[in-house]
């Protein structure tokens, strides 16, 4: 069965809908809300209709949305979104680790003690977010599918993308649909519970965290275990998502969610595997795979024409040989051009 990643249209409101309804909750790209997620949709519609490029010095941050779709039976599978450079509109807030060794001569004991900082170091990057695959498909390399195709994305429209690339794992939420961070930390601030947070971060965005956020470093040693345990811990159903941007050579490098604690991870665009190893080349056949085929990502077409699948690929001169079910689910032929990154 092939399946295809396409830009969002504001048909797919309600698959959209449907998928957020399964996250479980404290998945902040994709709220189960239906006005929350029409303004992302039309968002998405103004950025792929954008054919200017701009300065980057002075570029809005502007929504990607992608989706997943069977191509036989054109049903929506999965969702991933990718954001030009945040921190635009509003400041782009995270947790900073930092650590402060003291020593006591008298005392004859060196004390380090951690504590997180409220920093915007990473406003102006872009981000990489709200990955989705429906659970009926998940563990089949779908998942790998849908977050590697942004990569191809940014690589083909590299101007609009800044040179780092950030994603947030969602942290860890306990049996109640609580956040031990936020009880520890930012709930203390709020009068709010992390489920009435989430809800109100879902409709109104989240400014008001930003708002009401305690300013001053917050000592480690001063929150409860449970707090403290859970800070750079991403939520178990994460994983998958973690290990991808591993591979694709993020590391986690102290920042961390203000919300619930979970990791920020980071790479330089430049030197993301798929961005780096993707190449672009002429098709110059379509024929069926033989032994000399390798599997590859192959992407084609601009802003709302991008389309992308797995595909079998075979060097021919100075372009590919494309098999014909890839030809078929990306609508190109023989001189139309692709880009690919191995699988
Ligand atoms: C994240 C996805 C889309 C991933 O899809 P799949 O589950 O099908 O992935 P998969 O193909 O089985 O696995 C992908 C890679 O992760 C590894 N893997 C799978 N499960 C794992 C686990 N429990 N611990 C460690 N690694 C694990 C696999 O071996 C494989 O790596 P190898 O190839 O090396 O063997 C899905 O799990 C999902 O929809 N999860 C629920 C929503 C969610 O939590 N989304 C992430 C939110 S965080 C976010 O959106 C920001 C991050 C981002 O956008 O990229």
């Amino acid at each position: 069965m092939t399946h295809v990643i396409r830009a969002a249209r504001a048909a797919d409101l309600e698959h959209l809908y449907e998928m957020a309804k399964l996250t479980g909750g404290g998945f902040t790209n994709l709220p189960p809300d239906r006005r929350a997620l029409t303004a992302k949709l039309e968002r998405a519609a103004a950025a792929f209709a954008n054919s200017e490029e701009g300065d980057p010095e002075t570029q809005k941050d502007e929504l990607f949305v992608l989706i997943l779709e069977d191509v036989a039976t054109r049903e929506v599978r999965g969702t991933c979104q990718i954001f030009t450079r945040v921190g635009q509109t509003w400041p782009f807030y995270s947790y900073r680790m930092a650590t402060l060794t003291q020593h006591s001569k008298e005392l004859g004991r060196t004390f380090r003690a951690e504590m997180l900082n409220l920093v915007t170091d990473l406003e102006g990057s872009s981000e990489v977010g709200g990955l989705f695959l429906h659970p009926g498909e998940r563990a089949g390399g779908l998942g790998m599918l849908l977050a590697r195709s942004r990569y191809l994305f940014i690589a083909m429209h590299r101007g609009r993308f800044a040179d780092r690339i950030l994603a947030e794992l969602r942290g860890v939420i306990d049996e109640r649909g609580g956040s031990p961070f936020w009880d520890g930390v930012a709930g203390r601030f709020f009068g709010m519970s992390f489920q009435e947070a989430d809800y109100f971060n879902a409709i109104n965005g989240n400014q008001f965290i930003a708002d009401l956020m305690p300013k001053h470093p917050v000592y480690i040693a001063m929150l409860p275990e449970t707090a403290r345990s859970a800070i750079g811990l991403p939520h178990p159903s994460g994983r998958a998502a973690m290990r991808m941007l591993e591979t694709e050579g993020f590391a986690a490098e102290g920042y961390f969610d203000i919300f619930d604690g979970g990791p920020t991870m980071t790479a330089r665009t430049d030197r993301v595997r798929s961005i780096a190893d993707a190449k672009t080349v002429p098709v110059t056949e379509v024929r069926p795979p033989d032994e000399t085929a390798t599997r590859a990502l192959v992407a084609t077409g601009r802003l709302a024409d991008f389309r992308c699948c797995f595909a079998r690929i075979t060097p021919d001169g100075a372009g590919v040989a494309l098999d014909p079910d890839a030809a078929k689910a990306l609508g190109i032929g023989p001189g139309d051009t692709v880009w690919h990154v191995a699988r």
